[in-house]
């Protein structure tokens, strides 16, 4: 996966299937582009990738259906001013009837518990609260798999207890990016990387332990 003449990823063949699957390594490894990659938000420069047997590029629309991305900064997904409009919104745009939409949309709001913050507009919440109006407003529409962009980053130690709750909780297959070690302990499997390739791919336990021998700490 190259961006102009930088390549932001080398080749490499992988099939991820586990139910919880954590991404890590130093800034710039090419965590988020690989993320992206399965979202089909960004396109492979040179080979394929399928998500649930679709093509990232040729059944683009499709793959967006079936995989949502939680981004860094949630603030820039929630495009709507109030929460509650935001997750109706992205509802609609996925062709749910509007009386419908409504009913989905509160009860996204039930599943993580932040019915209070339906009426809230969107720049006046929290870290925590944007995280999880993000987690809502994506995991509405349905998705196998919800894809995070190191989704504690920021948050105080009660905000991220109340996200990585609701990561645990998901009943979605996860692919979480993090620097924080702990959110993936207990996941099935870990990646690392480091300088564009998957040098490490395994339980969590070595997986950190390879990532810290890189990071020399
Ligand atoms: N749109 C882009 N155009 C040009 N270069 C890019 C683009 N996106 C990423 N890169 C480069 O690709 C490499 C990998 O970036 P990526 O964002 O995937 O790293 P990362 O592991 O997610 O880093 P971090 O932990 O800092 O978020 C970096 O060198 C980055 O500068």
């Amino acid at each position: 996966m190259k961006f102009k003449t930088h390549i932001a990823l080398h080749p490499f063949s992988l099939t991820l299937s586990e139910r919880r699957i954590g991404i890590i390594g130093l800034n710039g490894s090419g965590k988020t582009t690989f993320a992206k990659l399965i979202d089909g938000l960004v396109k492979p420069t040179s080979g394929t990738v399928t998500v649930n047997g679709l093509d990232t590029v040729k059944d683009a629309r499709a793959v967006l259906t079936v995989a949502g991305f939680i981004f860094q900064n949630p603030a820039q997904q929630l495009i709507m001013p109030q929460v509650m409009e935001d997750i109706v919104f992205g509802l609609k745009a996925h062709g749910v009837a509007p009386a419908e939409a409504e009913a989905r949309a509160q009860a996204a709001l039930a599943r993580f518990g932040i019915e209070a913050l339906g009426q809230r507009r969107v720049h006046e919440l929290s870290g925590g609260e944007l995280q999880l109006a993000a987690i809502a407003s994506v995991s509405a529409t349905g998705p196998d798999i919800l894809i995070f962009d190191e989704p504690v980053n920021q948050l105080d130690l009660k905000n991220r207890a109340r996200v990585v709750e609701a990561i645990h909780a998901l009943s979605e297959n996860a692919i979480v990016i993090s620097h924080d070690l702990p959110l993936v302990e207990d996941f099935d499997r870990v990646l690392v990387f480091h300088e564009g390739r998957i040098v490490f791919d395994g339980l969590p336990a070595a997986a950190i332990a390879y990532y810290r021998e890189i990071a020399g700490c």
